[in-house]
C-alpha cells in the first residue's frame, strides 16, 4: 500500500512559555501543503527499511516510519513489513516532513491491517512520536496549542492562493532553535489575528523563531524580503526553519535569487 505524506507550513508561531518537561507551549496554525514524500509499506519475510531521494540522517531503526511500526507492533499483531520511503520534503526545514511520515505510517498500517483505530487513538500514538505528529492524522488546517499537539478548529481557508517555498539548503535542528528562543506572552490573540483579512497578516502575524534565527542566518531574512519584492501578500519562515514561504494571489515566476535553493510552488 502506498501513501503520500505531505508537509505543513506554520501560519504564525508564538512560543509562549517553557514547560516543566522541557518542551514549550506554543500557538500556531498548521496548514497542510502539497510538497510530499512517497511511503510504501508491504508485508515481507522480515521487517526492513529502505529509502531513496534525499538522504535521511540516522539509522533505519530510528526512522520515524519504523518507530511508528514498532509502536503499533507492541500493541497489535502486525506481520513483518518492508517500508520504503522516497524522501522529497527537505529535512530540518520546518515543514514537519518526518512527522508526516510517522503519522502517515500509522494511518497506512491501520488501514492495511484492519486495526480499526479511530482518529483519537491514532492521534494518541502520534503524540508519542513527536509534537508535530498528531496534526498529520487529520491533516487539515488547525489552530494548534500546548506542544503543538492539541487542536482547535479555525476557519482559515487559503484555497485559491499560490504558495512559493524556498529551502536554502540549510538544515536547522528543532531542538537547537528552541534552545535559543526567549518565550513571551503575546500582546494579541493569534487566533483572532488569523481570522482578519490576509493582507493584514504582514503587520500582525510573526514566527517567533525569526527573531532568534535571522541574525545568525541573514539568508533567511533576504529570502523573506525577496518574497515581498515579488509581490507576496504574506511571507514568513515556517516552523523552526529554514524554509521561507510566500503566499501570492497568482502564480509567480521564481526569481533568479532562488536558483541555488530547493524550491516548491503550487496552489494552496
Ligand atoms: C517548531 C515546530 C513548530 O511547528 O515545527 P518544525 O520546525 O519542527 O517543523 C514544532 O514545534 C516542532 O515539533 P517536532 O519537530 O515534532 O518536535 P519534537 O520532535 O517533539 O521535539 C524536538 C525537540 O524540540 C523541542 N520542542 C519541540 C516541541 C515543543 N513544543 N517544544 C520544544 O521545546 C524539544 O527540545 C524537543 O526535544
Ligand atoms: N522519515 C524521516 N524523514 C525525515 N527526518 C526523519 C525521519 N525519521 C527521522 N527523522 C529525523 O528527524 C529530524 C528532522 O525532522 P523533519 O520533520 O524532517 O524536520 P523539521 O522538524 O524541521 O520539520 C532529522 O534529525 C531526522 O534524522
Amino acid at each position: 500500500m502506498i501513501t503520500f505524506p505531505n508537509a505543513k507550513i506554520n501560519l504564525g508561531l508564538r512560543i509562549i512559555r517553557k514547560r516543566p518537561d522541557g518542551f514549550h507551549n506554543l500557538q500556531s496554525c498548521f496548514y497542510p501543503i502539497g510538497w510530499s514524500d512517497v511511503l510504501e509499506i508491504i508485508p515481507a519475510d522480515a521487517t526492513a527499511f529502505s529509502s531513496s531521494g534525499l538522504p535521511i540522517p540516522g539509522a533505519a531503526e530510528t526512522n520515524l516510519c519504523i518507530r511508528a511500526y514498532n509502536l503499533l507492533k507492541a500493541d497489535y499483531d502486525l506481520p513483518p513489513v518492508h517500508v520504503h520511503l522516497h524522501k522529497l520534503i527537505p529535512i530540518g526545514a520546518g515543514l514537519g516532513g518526518g512527522s508526516a511520515d510517522a503519522s502517515f505510517a500509522l494511518k497506512l498500517l491501520n488501514d492495511r491491517f484492519g486495526l480499526g483505530l479511530r482518529t483519537e487513538l491514532l492521534e494518541g500514538y502520534a503524540r508519542l512520536l513527536g509534537s508535530d505528529c498528531a496534526f498529520f492524522i487529520q491533516n487539515r488546517p488547525m489552530y494548534c496549542v500546548e506542544k503543538g499537539d492539541m487542536f482547535d478548529e479555525i476557519a482559515v481557508d487559503l484555497r485559491g492562493y499560490h504558495l512559493l517555498l524556498v529551502y536554502p539548503n540549510l538544515a536547522i535542528s528543532t531542538a537547537e532553535a528552541y534552545a535559543a528562543i526567549r518565550p513571551r506572552q503575546p500582546e494579541t490573540d493569534l487566533y483572532d489575528d488569523l481570522l482578519a483579512p490576509i493582507d493584514t497578516w504582514r503587520t500582525t502575524i510573526q514566527n517567533d523563531f525569526e527573531a532568534s534565527l535571522f541574525p545568525n542566518y541573514p539568508v533567511l531574512a533576504a529570502i523573506k524580503q525577496q518574497m515581498y519584492a515579488e509581490g507576496a501578500i504574506y511571507a514568513s519562515m515556517s516552523g523552526s526553519g529554514s524554509t521561507v514561504y510566500g503566499i501570492f494571489d497568482a502564480p509567480v515566476i521564481c526569481p533568479n535569487q532562488f536558483s541555488d535553493y530547493s524550491v516548491w510552488q503550487g496552489k494552496l
